[in-house]
């Protein structure tokens, strides 16, 4: 459920008219609703009202300084995968205790700046790193706390990009590995072990994966135990998924009980890391219709939004309904709606039916509050779009659209040339 509605034949993101935004900030733009954003933090978070649990919202989905404090406002905690994710989100005033921090690749200054911030735990997703973090917490006089993410080797049943719990993916240390892991990192004066972690993918649309995944934890954690080691945090990760289309994935609550179910027993405290259910229906893109070309192989609108504003559709072939910003259009076409970018590869519908939109419709992209701005870039020097948030009756700009000269900032042109 979202805030993004019809009142007659004009679209509306909560009481503010979208028209009214665009005529404010221009096209393309990136529209949030703080309603949609607190109901969907407070259905995963009731969701697990039985159980001893944080909230970590993975920060890559959305990262707008605005939505992470909206999270924290209602007691949420991060996860995060850099160190720029962990900047955002102290400046957005996180609590570092309620950080996690994943990701295979994480660099010195970060584990360093992680360390001295004071977050709960990192995610350790390999033996070096494992080696690198107790190194780099003696240099700085420092005890970080970990889990091992495990690597299940369950299958997610979702797109081949964006599985991460099979065993030929690169995250995390595979679960028959795990328990020498664990072992060695008893043996580190600077390491703590808090938790065991995992996360299998994203966009899940059933909750047996994650019920399959927690069994084959739950192994784990009975020999971990068995070597007098104090698990406190069971951090499931994220992956649970929205409707874009005509999936139907699981509601928070019935992924809620699924897992408490399973996990009652442990005393454990558990750790969720949900991003795309949290923001991916709470945010829309809304560009404007520059040209058509109709009736030649195919009919083309072309847009002022491209693959560097929504990178989903090209690189997922993902699906994003579209919605006439006013419903005036006669009839529907076949057709694709394209960018601006010079690629066949961009386009954000393709082959699909859709109103038979003229110049100057303002058209909604549906579903694009995750992974949207965060993925944008500038490619074909284009500058990224402004993002706003609803509150009820009014709405604010919480990131300005960039500007011409932002495109050359901090860049030099050589001495010698
Ligand atoms: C470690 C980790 N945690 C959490 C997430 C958030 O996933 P989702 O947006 O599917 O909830 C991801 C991305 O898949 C991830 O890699
Ligand atoms: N970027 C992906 C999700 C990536 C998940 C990151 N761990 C998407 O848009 O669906």
């Amino acid at each position: 459920m979202h805030h993004f509605q019809y009142k007659g034949e004009e679209l509306f993101a909560e009481d503010v008219a979208i028209k009214d935004i665009v005529a404010a900030v221009g096209s393309p733009v990136y529209i949030y609703s703080k309603a949609t954003l607190e109901r969907h933090y407070k259905a995963m978070d009731d969701a697990f009202a039985q159980a001893p649990h944080t909230i970590c919202y993975s920060v890559k989905a959305n990262s707008n300084l605005a939505v992470l404090k909206t999270f924290i406002n209602l007691g949420g905690g991060v996860d995060i995968v850099s160190g720029g994710e962990l900047y955002r989100a102290l400046a957005a005033g996180v609590d570092p205790k309620k950080v996690v921090y994943s990701g295979v690749g994480k660099r010195d200054d970060e584990i360093a700046y992680a360390l001295e911030s004071g977050i709960l735990m990192f995610n350790i997703e390999s033996e070096q790193e494992l080696d690198r973090i107790s190194d780099i917490a003696g240099r700085i006089g420092k005890k970080a706390g970990i889990a091992i993410r495990v690597n299940p080797d369950v299958d997610p049943q979702t797109h081949p990009y964006i599985t991460t719990g099979l065993k030929k993916a690169k995250f995390g240390i595979n679960i028959e590995r795990a328990l020498e892991q664990y072992q060695r990192a008893k043996g580190l004066a600077n390491i703590e072990i808090l938790g065991i972690d995992c996360h299998i993918g994203s966009q899940l649309t059933k909750v047996s994966p994650f019920v399959d995944a927690i069994k084959k934890l739950k192994r784990l954690l009975d020999g971990v135990r068995g070597m007098g080691i104090d698990i406190k945090y069971l951090d499931l990760g994220g992956g649970l998924g929205i409707q874009y289309d005509d999936e139907a994935p699981p509601l928070p609550a019935d992924y809620g009980s699924s897992i408490q179910e399973e996990t009652k027993d442990l005393g454990l405290h558990l750790i969720f890391e949900p991003g795309r259910n949290l923001v991916g229906n709470a945010g829309i893109l809304v560009g404007k219709c520059l040209y058509t070309k109709k009736g030649e192989e195919k009919n083309f609108v072309i847009v002022d939004a491209g693959m560097n504003d929504l990178a989903r559709p090209s690189l997922y072939g993902s699906f994003h309904g579209v919605r006439p910003v006013f419903r005036n259009q006669d009839g529907v076409i076949e057709g694709d709606i394209v960018g601006p970018i010079c690629e066949s590869g961009d386009f954000l519908v393709k082959e699909r039916e859709i109103p038979n939109f003229r110049q100057g419709d303002l058209i909604a992209f549906m579903s694009a509050g995750a992974y949207g701005f965060t993925m944008s870039s500038n490619y074909n020097s284009r500058p990224r779009a402004a993002e706003v948030m609803v509150d009820g009756g009014k709405f604010e700009v919480v990131r300005d659209r960039e500007k011409l000269e932002d495109l050359v900032r901090g860049e030099r042109v050589p001495s010698f040339l």
